[in-house]
């Protein structure tokens, strides 16, 4: 996208929200304080499953988050979509209820507030939602979405002194809002539809302001827009933010947009948090192998750069039904440990686990590969086909011998014994034990910097063409719940054509 404003601009926005927060928390306390946040969906756990005889199965869309958000400063949550950003964002305010863990509110346990408490709460705290296009209901006006939180809480609680009714006044209240966020007063009356996805969305926003929260989670408040708009809603934020001083929960699965808002980022992955820093530290000096890949998708502006090689990231996503044992990046990542019995150049040794984690999630059968050969049973020219399919011609000696072993064993149709048999040879460390953060202010959940004996200090190149070239890697899909991975661009860039009208800055 086109940047929201000047680097300079972005830095002394950064800058001022940072004062912000350590004047206002008078140090260190955070505002937001997430502790071993969990939110688990089950499927199949209707009373007409139960009589069915089904088994309930747990979707771990959030598996243990820790985070903690100071006052004035804006915390990027960033991932792919489907890692569980928005049902943290709407676990941590107590939308959806937790499976399990804390979240506390300038030192409030959120999810123990009473009821006339978690009104109070609901006061203090709100969202913007991405989607510009149905999350205002079409058949009210737009005064009476921006102004409802305010009857909601019966607000004000005394009739006002200078004669206005209090419809009156919520109504002035929402025109106030409306002109703030860019809007024209007179729009009050008017609905939803009559407005472009830019001015919907400065209508979120200026629905979010209504209470005067000192919180708002920001949920890819941009990424349904046209780019031209995206930068002046972003403006709109940072200036509310100053204005206002409030304190940002971002999510976003674009990175080029956290780099000029975020002053800290945290970077999940199937649930988890995987890496956490200032925001110049995440991109600067990534530390963990799914935060570099994510960088590297970022679209680069330099002529230079435009021409690097940009691969998929390799493997599939896996589901989060049944999420990968130890580090759940390990099926992808191209600095995957080899066991201490391999010593093999980084990027076979990935094919042989994608082969593997192909197999063991039933990926593909024999079958199928022998529906692609055009020679009958041939099985020099069907181990060929997958030692292409998975980089693996260049192995020798006894990798080589294993792998060949079990590319036979798979010829004859054996898909769970050549499985094991790959197991058995080359099970990584990293799927042993799960990772914890670890690294103080810039933290990453990863083995190779859990522990120096897995560090094998990777040749650059190597790793770069494990992974398909990490040296370019591009998100090829999302993760979904049953493992398959969506189409790039069918999803939420529904863009309205109207946008390029708002380029004003959206009044009208
Ligand atoms: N109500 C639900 N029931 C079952 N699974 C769900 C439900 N809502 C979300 N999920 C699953 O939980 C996981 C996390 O979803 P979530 O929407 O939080 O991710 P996200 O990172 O915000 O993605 P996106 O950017 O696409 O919104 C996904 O696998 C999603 O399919």
């Amino acid at each position: 996208m086109s940047e929201p404003a000047s680097a300079d601009g972005d830095d002394r926005a950064r800058d001022a929200s940072a004062d912000a927060a350590t004047a206002e928390s008078g140090g260190d306390e955070p505002l937001l304080e997430v502790r071993g946040l969990r939110k688990y969906y089950y499927e199949n756990d209707s009373l007409f499953d139960r009589l069915l005889g089904r088994e309930p199965t747990s979707v771990k869309a959030v598996d243990g988050v820790d985070l903690e958000v100071y006052p004035g400063e804006t915390l990027g949550v960033v991932g792919e979509s489907g890692c569980g950003k928005s049902t943290t964002g709407e676990t941590l305010l107590r939308l959806r209820e937790a499976t399990d863990g804390t979240v506390r509110f300038d030192g409030e346990d959120v999810m123990e507030l009473s009821d006339d408490e978690l009104t109070r709460f609901r006061k203090r705290a709100g969202i913007v939602f991405q989607d510009p296009f149905s999350s205002l209901d079409p058949r009210m006006t737009v005064g009476d979405i921006v102004s409802e939180g305010l009857k909601i809480h019966n607000l004000p609680e005394e009739s006002p002194a200078d004669g206005r009714s209090k419809r009156e006044w919520r109504r002035d209240r929402a025109r106030e809002l409306l002109e703030r966020v860019g809007l024209s007063a007179d729009q009050i009356d008017r609905y939803p539809h009559e407005f472009s996805g830019g001015q919907r969305q400065r209508v979120g926003i200026a629905r979010a302001l209504a209470l005067d929260p000192e919180f708002i989670v920001l949920d890819e408040p941009v990424s349904a827009l046209d780019v031209s708009v995206q930068a002046q809603i972003l403006n709109l934020l940072e200036d509310l933010q100053g204005e206002f001083g409030l304190t940002y929960l971002f999510i976003a699965h674009d990175l080029s947009v956290v780099r000029h808002i975020c002053d800290r980022v945290a970077v999940m992955y199937l649930g988890e948090v995987v890496e956490t820093g200032p925001t110049d530290d995440i991109f600067e000096s990534p530390k963990h192998p799914y935060t570099e890949a994510l960088l590297e998708s970022v679209p680069r502006a330099s002529v230079e750069e435009q021409g690097r090689r940009v691969d998929a990231l390799s493997g599939d996503v896996p589901s989060p039904r049944n999420p990968p044992s130890g580090c759940h990046f390990r099926t992808r990542c191209p600095k995957v440990i080899q066991p201490a019995t391999v010593d093999i150049p980084q990027e076979q040794y990935r094919g042989v686990m994608n082969l593997r984690d192909r197999l063991e999630r039933q990926g593909f059968t024999a079958e199928s590969v022998w529906e692609t050969l055009e020679s009958e049973r041939d099985t020099v020219a069907f181990k060929e086909a997958l030692r292409e399919e998975f980089d693996l011609a260049g192995l020798s000696g006894a990798t080589m011998d294993t792998v060949e072993d079990a590319l036979e064993i798979l010829a004859n149709g054996r898909e769970e014994e050549a499985a094991d048999r790959l197991r058995d040879a080359f099970a990584s460390p990293c799927e042993e034990e799960e990772p914890v953060l670890t690294g103080g202010e810039h933290a990453a959940a990863c083995h190779l910097f859990a522990d120096e004996e897995y560090d094998r200090d990777l040749d650059p190149d190597e790793v770069g063409n494990a992974m398909g070239g990490v040296a370019g890697v591009e998100m090829a899909g999302e993760p979904s719940p049953d493992g398959d991975t969506a189409a790039a661009g069918d999803s939420a860039d529904a863009t309205d054509s109207a946008e390029s009208d708002d380029a004003d800055g959206g009044a009208r």
